[in-house]
C-alpha cells in the first residue's frame, strides 16, 4: 500500500475533530465499498481542516493491529464482556479499536459465521460499536473530544439514537447511507440487552414494523443524513429504491443530501501501481496492452486477442445485476470478446459464472474470491468493465476503471448515472464520452450496450479518445471531501 503520510498535517486551532464510526475501514478490513470510503475519508480530510479518527471493531482478522497500540479506555464489562478501546495509527489512519473479544475475536467473516449466516449476536456487536461512538462523543477519549460524529450504515445506526438518549451535550451526528438494502432489523426483545430506551420504541424512534431497526433509528435521530450520490439521494425517496424507508426519508428530506464518493487516487494510480504488470498514463496508453496480455495469461486464456476484454469485479449479489450479464455475455463472446470475473457471493451466481467459464474455456476466466491485487491487474488489463446494477448508491468500480482507461458499461442508476458519460453519437462528437450507459436495467439493454462497446472498440481512435476522457474524469475525493467538511462545519455552527 502506498504511504499516505503526505496527508498528515499539523492540526491548527480551527481544525474540526471528527469521529467516524464504521464496521469496515480499508486497508485493514473490507467486504465492500464502505471500507474504501471510510478509509479514504480518514486519510484525505486532514487536507480540509478536519482531524479524523475511526472507531472500528478489533476483529480477529486485524488482531495484529493491537500490537503496540495504546489502551485509551477501559470500560470493564459492557455488552456482555470486557471492553477496551485501543489507539493506533496505521497506514495514515488514526484508529480507535474496540477490543471486545467476546464479540469480535472469532473466525469467519466479519458479519457472517463460517456457515455463511449472520452472527446471531450482530445486534450486540454493532450495538456496542454504535454506543461507544456516542459515549466518546459525550465524554471524549484520550484527551480528545470530537466536534462531529459521522456514523456509517446500519452498523453505526444507533450512534445518533444513543447520543440523543444520553441527554448530555453530545456532538451533532451525520449518518451516511452507503446501501439502504442493509438495515439492521432485530426482534424487539433485544431492546434490554442493547440498553435502548423503550420510550423510543415508536414510529418516530427506532421501531420499524414491530422490530428494532438500527438504520431507521439512526435516520430519525441523526442531525443530517447523507448518501453517496445525488441521484441515489433522489431515488431513495421512491418506493422502488427506498426499500421501505422512503417514508422516513421523505419526512427527513430537508436534511438529506447526496455527496458523491471518490476513490483514493494514490491507491488507484496506473502510473504508480505495484500490483500491475506495466505502469502507464493517458500519454502512454499503448503500454496498457501489456497488462491485458498479463491478465489473459493469469486466467490461462492465451494472449494476443483481437476482441475486447470485458471484466467484472464485484460482490456477487442481486443488487449488481450480474444475472443479466450471464444472459448477455454469450452473445458478445460468440462475436470475439473475452471476459474475466473476480468476485464472490451468492451461490447461484458463482455457479453461473463457473459454468460460463466451462462453456468458453478459452474466452472466459473466473476467480471466485476476494483479491485486492488481482482487482488492480483486472482494472489495468481489461478494456471495459461491467456494472449492470439494479441499484447502485455510488459504485467505486466504475471510478477505478475510468482512472485506468477501462471503459465502464453501466446501468443508468444511482451513482453510475452521475459518473459515467454515455458514448452516444452526440457525446462522441463533443468528445466528452467516458463509457456506456443503458437503461432500464434488462439483459436486452445490457446486450445492446455491450454491442455498442464492441463497435466502438473497432474504431481505435474513437476508443482511445474515450479512454483518455475517462482517465481525465475527476474521480478523487477533492470536491466531495470539501462538501463533507462544509457539512461538518455547518452542523457545528448550528
Ligand atoms: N472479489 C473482490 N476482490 C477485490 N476487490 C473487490 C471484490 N469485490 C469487490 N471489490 C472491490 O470492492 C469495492 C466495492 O465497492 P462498490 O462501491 O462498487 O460496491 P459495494 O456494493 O460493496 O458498496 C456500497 O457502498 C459503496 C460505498 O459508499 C457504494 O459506492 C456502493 O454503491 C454501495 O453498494 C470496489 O472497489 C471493488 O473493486
Amino acid at each position: 500500500m502506498p504511504d499516505h503520510s503526505t496527508h498528515d498535517r499539523q492540526t491548527g486551532p480551527m481544525t474540526l475533530k471528527q469521529l467516524s464510526i464504521a464496521s469496515e475501514c480499508a486497508p485493514f478490513v473490507k467486504t465492500g465499498g464502505l471500507a474504501d470510503v471510510v478509509g479514504a475519508l480518514a486519510r484525505v480530510m486532514g487536507d480540509f481542516d478536519v482531524e479524523c479518527r475511526v472507531l472500528l471493531p478489533l476483529y480477529r482478522q486485524i488482531a495484529h493491529l493491537a500490537k503496540e497500540a495504546r489502551e485509551v479506555m477501559n470500560l470493564g464489562a459492557a455488552f456482555g464482556g470486557p471492553v477496551r478501546v485501543l489507539a493506533k495509527k496505521a497506514s495514515g489512519v488514526s484508529l480507535l479499536l474496540v477490543d471486545a473479544p467476546h464479540l469480535y475475536d472469532r473466525p469467519g467473516q466479519i458479519y457472517l459465521n463460517e456457515a455463511g449466516l449472520d452472527w446471531k449476536d450482530n445486534h450486540l456487536r454493532f450495538g456496542l460499536l454504535s454506543w461507544l461512538g456516542a459515549e466518546i462523543g459525550r465524554a471524549g477519549i484520550d484527551g480528545w473530544r470530537p466536534d462531529v460524529l459521522h456514523a456509517h450504515d446500519w452498523q453505526a445506526g444507533l450512534t445518533p439514537v444513543y447520543a440523543r438518549a444520553s441527554g448530555a451535550a453530545t456532538p451533532p451526528c451525520i449518518l451516511t447511507i452507503h446501501n439502504i438494502a442493509f438495515q439492521g432489523n432485530f426482534p424487539a426483545t433485544m431492546m434490554g440487552t442493547l440498553n435502548l430506551d423503550p420510550a423510543q420504541f415508536t414510529q418516530s424512534g427506532f421501531e420499524y414494523y414491530g422490530q428494532i431497526s438500527f438504520l431507521k433509528g439512526g435516520l430519525m435521530a441523526a442531525d443530517q443524513i447523507t448518501t453517496v450520490s445525488p441521484t441515489y439521494a433522489r431515488e431513495l425517496l421512491t418506493p422502488e429504491f427506498g426499500m421501505g424507508l422512503e417514508g422516513v426519508l421523505n419526512a427527513r428530506n430537508v436534511d438529506l443530501s447526496g455527496i458523491l464518493n471518490g476513490i483514493d487516487t494514490q491507491v488507484w494510480d496506473p502510473s504508480n501501481d505495484p500490483a500491475i504488470a506495466q505502469t502507464y498514463s493517458s500519454r502512454t496508453l499503448a503500454k496498457k496492452n501489456k497488462n491485458k496480455q498479463a491478465l489473459l495469461r493469469r486466467f490461462g486464456l492465451g494472449a494476443d486477442r483481437t476482441g475486447p476484454l470485458f471484466s467484472v469485479i464485484s460482490r456477487l449479489s442481486g443488487q449488481k445485476g450480474l444475472d443479466l450479464a450471464l444472459e448477455a455475455l454469450p452473445l458478445v463472446l460468440d462475436k470475439g470478446a473475452s471476459f474475466v470475473l473476480l468476485g464472490s457471493g451468492e451461490t447461484a451466481l458463482e455457479y453461473g459464472f463457473r459454468e460460463l467459464a466451462q462453456r468458453y474455456p478459452d474466452r472466459v476466466g473466473v476467480e471466485i474470491g476476494f483479491d485486492e491485487d488481482l482487482a488492480h491487474l483486472i482494472q489495468a488489463g481489461a478494456d471495459a468493465t461491467l456494472v449492470p446494477s439494479r441499484f447502485e448508491p455510488c459504485g467505486l468500480t466504475q471510478l477505478c476503471a475510468m482512472r485506468y482507461g477501462t471503459l465502464p458499461v453501466v446501468s443508468r442508476t444511482g451513482g453510475l448515472a452521475d459518473t459515467v458519460i454515455d458514448a452516444n453519437a452526440a457525446a462522441l462528437v463533443a468528445d466528452c464520452a467516458t463509457g456506456f450507459q443503458f437503461g432500464p436495467v434488462s439483459a436486452e439493454n445490457l446486450k445492446e450496450a455491450l454491442f455498442r462497446a464492441m463497435e466502438l472498440y473497432e474504431d481505435k481512435k474513437a476508443w482511445q479518445k474515450t479512454q483518455r476522457n475517462a482517465m481525465k474524469h475527476p474521480v478523487g475525493w477533492n470536491r466531495s471531501a470539501q462538501r463533507m467538511a462544509d457539512a461538518y462545519k455547518s452542523l457545528q455552527e448550528n
